[in-house]
Order: structure tokens, then C-alpha cells, then sequence
């Protein structure tokens, strides 16, 4: 079975501190959890140490507590076999608190960073700015970050981030004017969407997050409400087949083709709604592409359904509990009124994928797609990619340098706006709730850039609905399923391969039987 390496809660930087000072008020001491934040890297730098010929440490520190638990870890791991060197930011005497604590227990010399020598260091320990990283950087740490960049890509030598790469916004995953590129980071408690959204995620390399004795329960103060798209998030409620079950309560999904000349997108999406498990799926085909379809599929059922009018037709029939609209259908009033057909009230709790076309074709009246969506059977999906969701939701202008605002809050904001689930591509991938839930994928493959990769997404997430998984859920498990998929076949995937290759996702996530 496979495991979630992290713990499912994301939290912003506002949410950690205040778990931290929950704990603290619990009666731990900020002391006791810096000691234990710098145990944890310390750990992961003699890890790094055990790979390499080398034992010289540089350790980077900067004015707060990020920079306090690099005086910590340089001291618990300095011995006969590892040479520690530290180097600061900051004058000794300019540091408070925990920091400054942290920094008279270091008996060592301390060097100003502007003259710090990278010669001949194995490993870096950034420990500059963490959570309470407020603004750009610029100046000296600027350019120290840029020489530690430069000195880490032209040496081949590691880099490990305390909390944060230095640089790199906690909540966002923006870079503050520049940004450490580690290797591996450490965070504590929980990870932070910043660790998660690009280009933060590029930053981090390998990430770590490390128990340093906050409680879980402090969580039900905070309420976080952004998550790990990982089984761990919706392993219970995947749908699995049941011996006493049939293919009718596995749920049945329609897929709208294109014309003719515009068949295939449509295919692959109905065949990965099949292989996500629902039990029957139909292709619904316009009489100009029966011929076309039929000779292209075989589990796959196919009706005819011309324009708007045929799927009213055929999603008369309430079996049809899921349906994806949008790849290869085309931009225009045709499209549009097939989504009014899809969105149309019904008898049943019919759920809807939009994608591509169908999305776009509302681009230049979004509004009207809100309205049908308020007022559909059940719930709706919208998976748009970047272009869509600017096409969709407007490309705000830029935000202010002070503000970054993240993938993530513009896909709360979209679900909100629109009240479908929204689904934003990208290898960070998120999914978002009209009700604030939302999660961010950390499965990614470079090979999912690929025609048609897309419409197999859109059939995973209505074989998903079809099996009645919660919308949010759905979503987010498909995403999953989607990138594993990809990551699992490598390279040379095409579209077609996706499909093919979730019978043994699935596998990864069923129990082995006893
Ligand atoms: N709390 C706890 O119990 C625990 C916390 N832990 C650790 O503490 C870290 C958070 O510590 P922190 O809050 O002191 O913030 P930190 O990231 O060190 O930076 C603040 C300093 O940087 C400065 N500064 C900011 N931006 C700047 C810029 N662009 N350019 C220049 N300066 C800038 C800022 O200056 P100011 O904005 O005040 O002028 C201030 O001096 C957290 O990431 C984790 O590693 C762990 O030990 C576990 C227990
Ligand atoms: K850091």
C-alpha cells in the first residue's frame, strides 16, 4: 500500500505561528521546540554527510529564530569527524529572544556572511529567513543568496533549507526577489502550501517535515483547511468494488463527442472514466461520428446524441449519474447550450465535469455559467489549465510585490465565484471547494505534458462522481490518480498510456488481499 509521507494538513504561516504559541502556552518552550526543529536538521545534514567524501558545514544564519535554529544545529552537529563553520547575517548583539539564546550557546567563531568562503564546504545549512521572511530580498542577503546559488549549481555540493529556502514565501511559494535552490528542506508540524505551489516546490527539493512536540490537537483551534492531495486525504472514501456489488451501482457516466473530425478527445476521456472504475460508461456521439466511434471502441457503449437535444435525450435516463463535457466539442453557442443540456435540472443527482471548449465558451459571460451551475442537479467540476482559468476568471492584475496572491487562493476564490469545485492544473495541482476546503497535488510527472492528457483527467474524475465519491474528494483523487499514473509509466507516456496504466495505481491503493 502506498503512504502518504506527510501529514494532511497544510498550514499558512499565520497557522503555524499560531500552533507554535498554542504549544507554548501549553507550557513548552520555544527553546525546547528549536532545539528539536535543529535535531531534525541536524539528522538530515549527517544524512547528506553519510552520502559524501566530505564533513565541512557552513551554516547561513540569519536575524530571527530561523536563524536560531541554525546556531542550534550547527552545535549538535559539530564533533571530531564534522568541522562546523557558522557565518551570520546579523551582528550577535542585534539578535532577541530564542535567537539570541541560541546563538551564545554557539562557542564557536561567527563570520560575517559578506566575506564567507564557500571554498571547500561538502554542505550548506540555510538557515536565513524562515517563516518570518516579510518582504523582498534584497542588499547583502540578496547577493549571498545568489553567490550560494551559483557556488551550489557550479559544485555539485548540497544545500538544506531550514524551514523555508530562504527566500521563498511560506503561504504563496513565491520568491521574494530571490531564493535559495536546496536540495532538501526541513519544516516542522505540518508542511505550508508554500513548500507545495510553485515555484516554491522547485526550491524545496526533497521535504522533510519533522515532529518537534506540537500537539495535533492544537489543529482543531487553527481549523486548517487546505490539505495534502494524497491518499491520505481520500483513501476512506475511495469507492472499491464490492464481491456482492453489479456494474449498475459502480454508476454509469456519459462522455459528449465531438463532430467527425474531433473524436478522440472525447474517446480517451470515456475510456479513463471506465478504468477509474465506474461501471458503464457511454460515449455520446453526434450521427456524423457514429461511424467513427463505434470503430474505436468496444467496452465503451456508444448512443447517438446530436447537439443539445440528443444529451437532453439521453440523460433523460436517470442511470447517467455523471457527465463530462468539453474535450474536442469546439468553442461556441453549440457547446454552450450542451452544457445548459448537462446542467439542466433533473430527476437525479446527476454530477458534471466541465473542460476545455466547455469552459471556454462561456469565457466571454462566465456569469451565465454560474447560474447553471447554482442551479444544477448536483455538483460540478471545472478543470480548467492556466489559459482557461484566466480565460474564465479574469487574469487579475498583477498583485502588488507586498500581497502575492497564490494559485491556491485564486482557485478558493474561482470555487467561490463560480460554486463548482475547481480544479486548477498544473504540476501544483488544486482543487478548491465553494466551501474553502482545498487541496494541493504533490504527485507530479513531467510527462503528463501531453496532448490529450487533459481530457483523460476530465474521465477519471466522472468515473469517480459516477461511483458517487464526494465532489471535492473526486477531484482531488483524480488529480492524484492522473499524475501517479504518469509518474509510474515515465517516459515516452502519451495520453493513451494514462488509462492504461490505472489498473496498477489502483493496485497501489487497494489492500493486498490476506
Ligand atoms: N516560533 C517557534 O516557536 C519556532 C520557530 N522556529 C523557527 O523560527 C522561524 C521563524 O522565526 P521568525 O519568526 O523569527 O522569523 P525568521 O524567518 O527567522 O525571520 C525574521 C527576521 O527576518 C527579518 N526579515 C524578514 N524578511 C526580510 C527580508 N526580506 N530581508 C531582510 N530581513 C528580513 C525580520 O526583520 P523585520 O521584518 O522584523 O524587520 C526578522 O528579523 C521558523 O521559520 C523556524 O525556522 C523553529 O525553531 C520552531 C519553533
Ligand atoms: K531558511
Amino acid at each position: 500500500m502506498i503512504q502518504t509521507p506527510y501529514p494532511v494538513e497544510i498550514l499558512t504561516a499565520a497557522q503555524m505561528a499560531r500552533a507554535d504559541s498554542l504549544t507554548i502556552a501549553e507550557g513548552v518552550s520555544g527553546m525546547s521546540l528549536m532545539e528539536k526543529a535543529a535535531d531534525a536538521v541536524a539528522r538530515a545534514a549527517n544524512q547528506f554527510l553519510q552520502k559524501s567524501s566530505g564533513r565541512r558545514v557552513l551554516v547561513l544564519c540569519g536575524p530571527g529564530n530561523n536563524g536560531g535554529d541554525g546556531y542550534v544545529a550547527a552545535r549538535l552537529l559539530r564533533s571530531p569527524r564534522i568541522k562546523v563553520r557558522v557565518a551570520s547575517l546579523t551582528p550577535r548583539d542585534e539578535l532577541h529572544g530564542d535567537a539570541l539564546a541560541a546563538a551564545s550557546a554557539w562557542d564557536g567563531p561567527v563570520e560575517p556572511t559578506e566575506t564567507a568562503s564557500f571554498q571547500g564546504v561538502d554542505l550548506v545549512i540555510d538557515a536565513l529567513f524562515g517563516a518570518g521572511l516579510s518582504r523582498d530580498i534584497q542588499g547583502p542577503a540578496a547577493e549571498l543568496i545568489q553567490r550560494l546559488n551559483k557556488w551550489r549549481r557550479e559544485s555539485g555540493q548540497n544545500v538544506i533549507a531550514v524551514d523555508t529556502p530562504s527566500g521563498v514565501d511560506g503561504s504563496t511559494g513565491a520568491v521574494r526577489g530571490v531564493a535559495v535552490e536546496a536540495d532538501a528542506t526541513v519544516t516542522f508540524f505540518r508542511l505550508k502550501s508554500g513548500h507545495l505551489l510553485l515555484p516554491g516546490r522547485v526550491h524545496c527539493g526533497q521535504i522533510v517535515c519533522a515532529h518537534i512536540g506540537i500537539r495535533s490537537r492544537v489543529l482543531k483551534d487553527i481549523a486548517p483547511n487546505t490539505f495534502v492531495n494524497a491518499p491520505g486525504y481520500w483513501l476512506d472514501s475511495l469507492p472499491l468494488p464490492r464481491i456482492e456489488g453489479h456494474k449498475y451501482v459502480r454508476g454509469h457516466a456519459a462522455v459528449m463527442s465531438g463532430g467527425p473530425s474531433h473524436t478522440g478527445a472525447a474517446r480517451l476521456a470515456a475510456q479513463a472514466a471506465l478504468r477509474a472504475g465506474a461501471g458503464l460508461v457511454t460515449l455520446a456521439s453526434p450521427s456524423a461520428a457514429m461511424a467513427i466511434n463505434a470503430g474505436a471502441l468496444t467496452s465503451v457503449m456508444i448512443r447517438e446524441a446530436d447537439g443539445a437535444a440528443g444529451l437532453t435525450a439521453l440523460l433523460a435516463d436517470p442511470r447517467l449519474n455523471a457527465v463530462a463535457l468539453g474535450p474536442g466539442l469546439g468553442v461556441g453557442p453549440a457547446t454552450r447550450a450542451q452544457v445548459e443540456a448537462a446542467l439542466a435540472p433533473a430527476t437525479n443527482k446527476r454530477s458534471c465535469v466541465l473542460d476545455a471548449d466547455a469552459l471556454t465558451s462561456f469565457q466571454h459571460d462566465p456569469q451565465s455559467l454560474w447560474g447553471l451551475i447554482g442551479a444544477a442537479p448536483g455538483p460540478v467540476v471545472l478543470t480548467p489549465h492556466a489559459g482557461e482559468f484566466a480565460r474564465l476568471f479574469g487574469a487579475k492584475e498583477e498583485p502588488p510585490a507586498e500581497a502575492p496572491v497564490s494559485k491556491l487562493e485564486r482557485a478558493r476564490a474561482a470555487a467561490r465565484e463560480s460554486g463548482a469545485i475547481v480544479l486548477y492544473k498544473g504540476p501544483d495541482t488544486v482543487v478548491a471547494a465553494p466551501d474553502g476546503r482545498a487541496t494541493i497535488l504533490i504527485e507530479a510527472s513531467p510527462w503528463l505534458a501531453t496532448a490529450g492528457s487533459g481530457d483523460t483527467l476530465t474521465g477519471i474524475i466522472a468515473g469517480l462522481l459516477a461511483q458517487g465519491m464526494e465532489p471535492l474528494t473526486a477531484a482531488s483523487c483524480g488529480a492524484w490518480m492522473h499524475a501517479r499514473a504518469a509518474a509510474i509509466f515515465g517516459p515516452g507516456l502519451i495520453a493513451d498510456d494514462i488509462a492504461a496504466t490505472l489498473p496498477q495505481v489502483w493496485r497501489e491503493l487497494t489492500p493486498a488481499p490476506t
